[in-house]
Formats: structure tokens, C-alpha cells, sequence
């Protein structure tokens, strides 16, 4: 056996290894994922209770799930007076997730920050014993607005590196995007027009990262049904 067999061999062993550990992984947090939907679907008196988990389990579901790395960057700049910034730089840009729900894990650094109604930036405490689950836009269409899509962004740490892990929860390419018929009333008319995820996902890379994408999808007053 030649050395250079061994190797390849050890390298093919760990690529299974980290193929079967994210395909666990994924499975685990599919299956939150659904039964958060769930709870949410009951919480909101929707009789079918897998209205929303069911575009997650279907074969064809568009989840994906993304590694970010986020390397040190040491607070070198200085501003006018010399003296340094004393700000962290943006690693991942103000933004919303498109999906429907994100299940977000992190190493032990911090940097994530979500926007409060006011504007107001709130650090995001790190642990990576918990998740941080983000309602997407899809969620925000599909329950007429009860839920609301977080604006999040990612700040990088001066001296560590942060890592951060996160499943978003998607439907079929070709699935529409309704809300269930019981969340629209004469005093809660439909605020989107349905929508595929094909097209919601089309119309998301024409735009940019922090642009809001259900702005495009809103009904016009005239157009609102009850
Ligand atoms: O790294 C984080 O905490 C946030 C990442 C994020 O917002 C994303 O991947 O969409
Ligand atoms: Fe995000």
C-alpha cells in the first residue's frame, strides 16, 4: 500500500465523514423547523397545522444550508482625527432572509445584530448550545404580516473568528406562496398577490442584499380582497 493511497483513502474516509455528520445535521434541523411551523400554524388557529411544514418536507424543497466564516479584522482604520475607529466591520450586509424560516447557530463569538422596529441595532448574545431563528420573508407573506421578517447583518470580531451555520427553510421552486384562507378577514385583507418561490427567488437577485423584495409582491389598495 503506497502512502500516497493511504492519504487519498484517509481523505476519502473524512469526506464521508463530514457528508454524513452535515446530512445528520440537516435532518435534525429540518425536522425543527417543521415542528416550530407547526406550533406557529396552531398558535395562529390555522386548522391545517402543517399548511406551513409541509412546503419543508416536500422532496422538492429549495432548503439550503450555508457555512459562514467570518476571519478576525482588527480595527485599523482611523478617521480624520487620528485616532482609531472604534467600529467592527461589516461582515455580512443588513439584510433579510428570502426563506421562509432560518435555523442560525454560531461558534462563541458575537457579531450578529438584528434591527428592532426603531432602527435600533440588538447584539445577538452567542452560544452554540442555542439556535437563533429568523422568520423569513416567506413566513411574513404566508401569515399576512402577523409574522415579520427580521432585518439581521453580521459584524466581524477584532481578534476572533466567527463561525456561523445556518438551514433556511424553503419551499419547491414552483410552490405558491399563499396565506392560509382563515388570516384574511374584511379588517385583515390580503397583503401580497400570490407568488412562486421561483419568482420570489427571481425577483430577490435582481435586487440588492438589504433591498426589501415583498415591497414587490405588495397588493395595491384597490387590489386587496378580504
Ligand atoms: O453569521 C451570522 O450570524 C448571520 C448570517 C446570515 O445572516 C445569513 O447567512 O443569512
Ligand atoms: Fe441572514
Amino acid at each position: 500500500m503506497n502512502s500516497n493511497w493511504k492519504r487519498q483513502r484517509r481523505s476519502r474516509g473524512s469526506s464521508v465523514l463530514v457528508y454524513s455528520a452535515v446530512s445528520a445535521y440537516i435532518e435534525a434541523v429540518r425536522e425543527l423547523a417543521c415542528e416550530l411551523l407547526d406550533l406557529l400554524a396552531e398558535g395562529l388557529w390555522v386548522p391545517d397545522r402543517s399548511v406551513f411544514s409541509r412546503l419543508i418536507r416536500d422532496v422538492d424543497s429549495d432548503s439550503i444550508i450555508r457555512l459562514n466564516h467570518y476571519p478576525p479584522m482588527p480595527m485599523l482604520c482611523q478617521d480624520k482625527d487620528s485616532s482609531p475607529c472604534n467600529q467592527n466591520k461589516v461582515g455580512f450586509g443588513e439584510h433579510s432572509d428570502p426563506q421562509i424560516l432560518t435555523i442560525l447557530r454560531s461558534n462563541d463569538v458575537g457579531g450578529l445584530q438584528i434591527s428592532l422596529n426603531d432602527g435600533a441595532w440588538v447584539p445577538v448574545t452567542p452560544d452554540p448550545a442555542t439556535f437563533c431563528v429568523n422568520v423569513g420573508d416567506l413566513l411574513q407573506a404566508m401569515t399576512n404580516g402577523r409574522f415579520v421578517s427580521v432585518r439581521h447583518k453580521a459584524l466581524t470580531n477584532s481578534s476572533k473568528s466567527r463561525l456561523s451555520m445556518a438551514y433556511f427553510a424553503a419551499p419547491p421552486p414552483d410552490a405558491r406562496i399563499t396565506v392560509p384562507p382563515e388570516m384574511i378577514s374584511p379588517t385583515k385583507p390580503a397583503l401580497y398577490k400570490p407568488f412562486t418561490w421561483g419568482e420570489f427567488k427571481k425577483a430577490a437577485f435582481a435586487l440588492r442584499l438589504g433591498d426589501s423584495r415583498l415591497g414587490l409582491f405588495r397588493m395595491e389598495c384597490d387590489e386587496q380582497v378580504a
